[in-house]
């Protein structure tokens, strides 16, 4: 071992004790049960769903509470500690407003820290202490502790005991000590979380997630398509940027765009007054709750048709600077008969309905018109200097990859691009071509040098960005074409679809998920795919545990717009020292359901894999870190002291 980098380990563990009383520690650690894994994918903007599933941890706070107290309790008394460890501000102001006097108040809180503090003492008990120390209300450490370790078995100190609850409760404390312990429960029961991709587009509060999950104790992100286009336009190509703006419109969404990133839309609007027609396709999705006045739906649906075909025209000139991307049937408005209103698309003419082409020159259909481009850039400008969008696109990057193996298993939001024989597809990037593991590690170098460089708004990692939003080999988008053109122009369904990439049919094949598994060195007798990305369609008889129960595919859909497809509102997955369980989850209504009727409607599990025997920390990409700490530990032991 390096003595300089002995002699630097010397300098924080500098006697014989502390480095003895590091190993015994981290030996202790390393033989504790793993801590709880859970997995979500595709949240697209479903704020209040997401932080449902996240602070009751899929079912697991619930579960933990039946554990200790189902023998005592009844259903009721369950629910209502459940709904006040997820939503602990509001309970407590509903029982504040449900209790008529202040003595039966005080017993409320005298009861419910008692029984919060043994369900913390309950699912903490695979914790160290000096980590359920670090989970707990900061300024409550101490009176925590006092309560949770009482070791007097004589009762003599049981008048101080009472003591430390009455005067909690004197000086006007339990509100805050109760809600504490609340998001301290939550914490316990999830040790890390990974969301595999898909965070923005189509609901209403990206921004409200990421927010969520720039708090959370400990979490990683595999990108899902929407992602990387949000990050696309902040790294400044223009394309993803209209993009996310045309989807914004689509789904009655534009104050993302403009009140919560504070974008200017009103030169976009502007052009669109000047040049759009109210026009039935480009009309907003409404959802309930979002219904604007009809004033409001025209100046969208306008602002919509604007950024489509901004969107079309930016398309051309990157398909024609990069032949490798193979996306020559694309270059759509070069194959409208304007005349005629047709389109010729892979040899099929089809008539155009609904088109919006005004800004369109026949001869040069690619071209923007100048105030397009001068719309652009200042959208473009707007963007990149949006302090709160830096800040969310920041953290994407810092917690994101393009997949993640992570304790044994492959996260991966869409696919690895595979050819009908299961080979890995090849792409031809340049001069070179990749397939696999190297195909992703190329498109995610591409993706953070685009990032690294805003400035660049052409060069060949912008467009790359863009490639892995709808390019038929990225492993993100997984299918071969992007119709949205057609959805919108074009009647005939036929014409709409997008055909997948061979993947999505070969992992239903063990042999092909133990080849993936292996593709990236990992183990295919103990690993597992694990996916997002394509809703799991529940209600047609789709199982989301495939192979053999090597690939699971957790997109249940928080997404609303997809919820009439899939059946259910969406998957999740939980993966503890026993095993892996899959979690379905029922519509969720809404907050207030959960706080006045217990509705937590969860949940049916289902068990993916058994460990056979209880998984230790130490089997953990965790542990390996703590093996290595102790080998370098043993190593400065030896050099130091046993000369
Ligand atoms: O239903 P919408 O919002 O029009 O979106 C359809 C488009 O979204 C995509 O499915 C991509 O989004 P997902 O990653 O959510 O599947 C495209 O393949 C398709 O063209
Ligand atoms: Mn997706």
């Amino acid at each position: 071992m390096d003595e300089q980098f002995l002699d630097l380990l010397a300098q924080k563990y500098d006697t014989e004790e502390k480095i003895i009383t590091e190993i015994i520690n981290l030996e202790a650690i390393s033989n504790l049960p793993k801590g709880t894994e859970h997995f979500v994918s595709d949240l697209h903007g479903e704020f209040q769903a997401f932080q449902h599933v996240l602070r009751n941890g899929s079912g697991t706070v619930k579960e933990k509470i039946k554990e200790l107290f189902r023998e005592v309790w009844t259903d009721q008394e369950i629910n209502d500690i459940a709904a006040l460890v997820y939503y602990p501000e509001e309970k407590i102001q509903l029982v504040i407003g449900e209790l008529s006097n202040k003595t039966a108040l005080n017993q409320w809180y005298r009861q419910t820290i008692e029984h919060m503090l043994k369900l913390i003492s309950y699912a903490s008990s695979k914790y160290t202490r000096s980590k359920l120390r670090k989970a707990l209300p900061e300024q409550y450490v101490y009176i925590v502790e006092e309560l949770l370790y009482k070791t007097d078995s004589t009762n003599n100190k049981d008048p101080y005991y009472e003591e430390i609850y009455r005067q909690i409760i004197s000086l006007g404390q339990a509100d805050k000590l109760i809600i504490g312990l609340a998001y301290t429960t939550q914490r316990l029961v999830v040790d890390h979380l990974h969301v595999v991709g898909d965070i923005y587009d189509r609901g209403p509060d990206p921004d409200k997630i990421m927010d969520t999950l720039i708090h959370y104790h400990s979490v990683d992100i595999q990108w899902g398509n929407h992602d990387v286009l949000w990050i696309g336009a902040y790294a400044g190509s223009l394309v993803c940027l209209a993009n996310i703006i045309r989807i914004c419109a689509r789904y009655n969404n534009l104050d993302i765009i403009e009140d919560i990133y504070g974008i200017n839309l009103r030169p976009l609007l502007n052009l669109a007054e000047k040049y759009y027609e109210d026009n039935l396709p480009f009309r907003p999705k409404l959802q309930t709750g979002h219904n604007g006045s009809e004033q409001e739906i025209l100046q969208i649906t306008k602002i919509h048709q604007a950024i489509a075909m901004i969107q079309f025209k930016l398309e051309s000139p990157i398909i024609k600077r990069r032949p490798y991307f193979n996306m020559s049937e694309r270059l759509l408005l070069e194959q409208i008969d304007y005349d005629k209103n047709e389109i010729t698309i892979c040899g099929k003419t089809y008539k155009l309905e609904n088109t919006c082409f005004t800004t369109v020159n026949p001869q040069k259909p690619e071209q923007l018109l100048e105030e397009e481009r001068q719309v652009m850039e200042k959208l473009l400008f707007s963007v990149q200097h949006s302090e709160k969008l830096a800040r969310h696109m920041n953290f994407l990057m810092k917690k994101g990859s393009l997949y993640l193996k992570y304790n044994g298993n492959l996260l991966i939001h869409g696919c690895i691009p595979m050819d009908e024989e299961g080979n890995m597809e090849e792409m031809q990037i340049e001069d070179k071509t990749y397939a696999g593991r190297q195909l992703l590690d190329v498109f995610e170098d591409y993706l953070r040098y685009a990032f690294a460089h805003p400035e660049e708004t052409e060069d060949l990692a912008t467009d790359m960005v863009w490639y892995i939003w709808t390019g038929e080999c990225s492993s993100l988008f997984g299918k071969r074409e992007m119709t949205t053109f057609e959805r919108y122009f074009i009647q005939e369904k036929e014409a709409h679809k997008e055909r997948k990439n061979p993947y999505y049919h070969l992992r239903e094949n063990e042999e092909i998920c133990r080849r993936i598994l292996q593709e990236f060195d990992l183990n295919p007798n103990h690993g597992h795919v694990i996916n997002g990305h394509t809703p799991v369609k529940e209600i047609s008889g789709e199982s989301p545990v495939k192979a053999n129960g090597k690939m699971i595919v957790i997109d249940g859909g928080f997404s609303k717009a997809y919820q009439s497809t899939t059946g259910i509102a969406g998957y999740t997955l939980l993966y503890n020292s026993f095993g892996m369980q899959l979690v379905a989850h029922q519509k969720f209504n809404s907050k207030e359901d959960v706080l006045c009727n217990g509705t937590d409607v969860l949940s049916l599990k289902r068990l993916v894999d058994k460990e056979l025997e209880r998984k230790l920390v130490k089997e953990t990409n965790v542990g390996e870190k703590l093996l290595q700490k102790i080998s370098n530990l043993k190593d400065l032991l030896d050099y130091r002291y046993m000369k």
